[in-house]
């Protein structure tokens, strides 16, 4: 039975279905942990899933040798080495729609808020003060929703935002098709110098740090807002504090923040709290009931089909098999340095033991190649060492 280990209060979904599976011995852990706790919990795990504040980095993955598969349980994968894991032939899966909506109805409840100026007045109003004025508060109909990402989220806030009367443009660093009548702008200058509210979309990593700029933030209209629910490292803080504070921004609503604490007992630090017309959450863009359970169900289908059957569609990082049954008695999971006569030789080996092959499946991407092979004897000790001593070979398992 294969270990899993679920860390950061994973929606109970996922332990059922693993249950169900009858794969996993699975154990849960309710917050996120840092290198060395997550190498003392992972000790022995054959899978891990985490979400969006567990680090797992070439140093983690090279102290857990056994770890086979990694389950984001959410959409972005940055927390990941993405590469690193592939080269120790780990397949890293993700759940990529399961919280789109949750996180795009945020968005427009938000920019609402924001235009109304509701923040300041629910501060105000808890103080005692009664602010009766239409000063500076505006309908978002007929205003400019600029979204930098145009991907699933992005593309989804603009059908909302029409379906409330917004005119919705966009930057991409890809083309995308444009859905309703949504604008492609040529850059995102243009797009922060026109956009009443802009909302950021874009995946987290280092090509995105800090694409919000000081300089970027000073192209937008003072009466313009900024919302960021994509990940932290995307604005530049202390320039959007500076922003803020100077009246050169009417307001900004943020999820996800540069440092964010990984777990509930340690205070969220920002030079953004105590700011009336921000809105502050704690990354809770995807935290909704409906995207969680889906999202626990999503992932651990694709860990247990990956620990039952070694098949790995949707791995973001890693050659894809589809979905095949395990029929025949044993199946070898090769992960192997993609490179020519790596095949030749392990099926040489195959027939130097005697052993027919039923079915093989080869899917290669960039360096890593993978073929799952399958034969209707047993395989020997003596033979799964050879095909682990192959000089190519990555990681070889047999099920
Ligand atoms: N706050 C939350 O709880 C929450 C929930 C879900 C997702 N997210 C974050 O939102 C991100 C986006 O999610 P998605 O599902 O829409 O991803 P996606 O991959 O579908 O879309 C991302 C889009 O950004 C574009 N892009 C990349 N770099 C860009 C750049 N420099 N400028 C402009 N566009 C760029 C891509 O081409 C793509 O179209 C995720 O990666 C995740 O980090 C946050
Ligand atoms: O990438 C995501 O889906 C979001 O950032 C949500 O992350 P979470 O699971 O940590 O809330």
């Amino acid at each position: 039975m294969a270990k899993i280990v679920l860390l950061e209060k994973i929606h109970a979904s996922a332990a059922q279905l693993l249950n169900n599976e009858g794969i996993a011995e699975i154990v849960q852990l309710p917050t996120a942990l840092q290198a060395n706790e997550l190498k003392k919990a992972l000790e022995g795990a054959d899978a891990v899933g985490i979400r969006s504040a567990t680090h797992i980095t070439a140093e983690v993955l090279q102290a857990l040798p056994q770890l086979r598969a990694i389950g984001c349980f959410c959409i972005g994968t940055n927390q990941v080495d993405l590469t690193a894991a592939a080269a120790h032939g780990v397949p890293v899966f993700n759940a990529p729609f399961s919280n789109t909506r949750s996180v795009a109805e945020l968005v427009i409840a938000e920019s609402i808020l924001l235009l109304r100026r509701i923040p300041e007045k629910n501060v105000r109003t808890h103080r005692g003060q009664w602010d009766k004025t239409a000063q500076g508060a505006y309908e978002v109909r007929n205003k400019l929703l600029g979204i930098i990402g145009y991907g699933n989220i992005g593309a989804q806030v603009g059908i909302l935002a029409e379906s409330v009367g917004m005119r919705v443009c966009y930057y991409d660093v890809e083309s995308k098709l444009p859905l309703g009548n949504a604008k492609p702008m040529a850059t995102m200058e243009a797009l922060l110098a026109e956009a009443d509210i802009v909302t950021l979309h874009v995946p987290g990593g280092s090509a995105t740090e800090r694409l919000i700029t000081g300089e970027r933030l000073a192209l937008m209209k003072p009466s313009a807002v900024l919302l960021n629910a994509s990940r932290g490292g995307v604005v530049d803080i202390d320039a959007l504090n500076a922003a803020l504070r100077e009246g050169r921004l009417a307001g900004a609503a943020l999820d996800v923040f540069p440092k964010e604490p990984r777990n509930d007992k340690e205070e969220f630090i920002s030079p953004l709290r105590g700011l009336d017309n921000v809105i502050l959450t704690p990354h809770i863009g995807g935290s909704t009931e409906e995207a969680q359970e889906n999202i626990g169900r999503e992932v651990a289908d694709k860990l247990a089909r990956f620990l039952k059957a070694g098949t790995t569609r949707w791995a973001v990082n890693f050659p894809e098999i589809p979905h095949l049954e395990k029929q025949t008695k044993s199946r070898v999971l090769n992960v192997h340095r993609n490179e020519p006569g790596v095949i030749a030789r392990m099926n040489a080996d195959f027939a130097q033991a005697g052993l027919n092959i039923v079915a093989q499946h080869l899917q290669t991407r960039g360096p890593i190649g993978y073929v799952i092979t399958d034969v209707d004897d047993g395989i020997s000790t003596a033979l799964l060492q050879k095909l682990r001593s192959e000089p190519a070979t990555i990681r070889c398992e047999l099920i």
